[in-house]
């Protein structure tokens, strides 16, 4: 299977399972997926029901056991929930690591740096390090070194989810509006269906249980920019919550 111009990335058929003989445990079983270009696709469900591993294997760090990935998947950014800087890095060095090992030409480097440092509000910080920066600072930090790269999709693991309540509050606020500046196709994995109904515009809710398979999935055409405290997007979260 290959994707279409509309699609940036196609799952079909993936399977992947933990352990071995007795202690097999399938989390992906024949799942079907496909992101569409521009969008920013929320999976949602319960802890444990395989959201994570799927991330994993679409970014190779886990290797799957059947079924196919296609799309641009050399071409990916990566948030996660820890920000996993290099402590004993600037905040520029930090994206520099990235864009060279993305192999982007040097001589693109400082420009790049400064304007995703600029789109995350963080350009007085360049020569900062990451110690000297509050958790949610650090977490811009890690988003502007994914958006760096420019990948063809950002893959987001919980990135807001280990922040307190009103960073993470902020942090959703910006991410959304660039994310939508951009036009970046995002694939976002959480358990907080408020955020869903927030950010995404299509939300991909799993079963309880692995082994992971889609209950459910919602178009969400609320009209961007959004406002977290809308009726319309409360009256979504609730709706998304009777089938968690
Ligand atoms: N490396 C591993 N070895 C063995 N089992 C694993 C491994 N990684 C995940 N699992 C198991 O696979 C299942 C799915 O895990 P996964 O992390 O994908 O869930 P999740 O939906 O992302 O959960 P959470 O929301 O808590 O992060 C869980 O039961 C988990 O314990």
């Amino acid at each position: 299977m290959s994707t279409t111009d509309d699609t940036v990335i196609a799952v079909r058929g993936l399977k992947k399972s933990y352990g071995v003989s007795a202690n097999r445990f399938e989390v992906l079983d024949g799942l079907d997926l496909t992101i569409p270009q521009g969008d920013i696709t929320c999976i949602l469900g319960r802890s444990g029901c395989g959201k994570s591993t799927l991330l994993k294997c679409i970014c190779g760090l886990e290797d799957v056991d059947g079924g196919e990935i296609d799309g641009d998947t050399d071409d990916l950014g990566y948030v996660f929930q820890e920000d996993r800087l290099l402590n004993w890095k600037t905040v520029e060095d930090n994206i520099r690591i990235a864009l060279e090992s993305n192999d982007i030409p040097s001589e693109e480097h400082d420009d790049r740096i400064q304007h995703y440092l600029e789109l995350v509000g963080l350009a007085e910080n360049a020569t900062d390090y990451p110690l000297q920066l509050s958790g949610g600072m650090r977490q811009r930090v890690s988003i502007a070194r994914a958006l760096a790269v420019e990948p063809s999709i950002l893959l987001m693991d919980e990135p807001f989810s280990a922040l307190d309540e009103i960073t993470a509050r902020e942090l959703r606020e910006k991410f959304l509006e660039i994310i939508t500046e951009l036009d970046q196709s995002v694939l976002f994995v959480t358990h907080n269906a408020t955020e869903a109904a927030f950010l995404a515009s299509r939300i991909v809710v799993f079963e309880h249980e692995p082994p992971a398979a889609i209950e459910r999935t919602i178009d969400n055409d609320l009209p961007y920019p959004r406002d977290i405290d809308s009726k319309e997007v409360q009256e979504l979260k609730r709706e998304i919550i009777t089938h968690i």
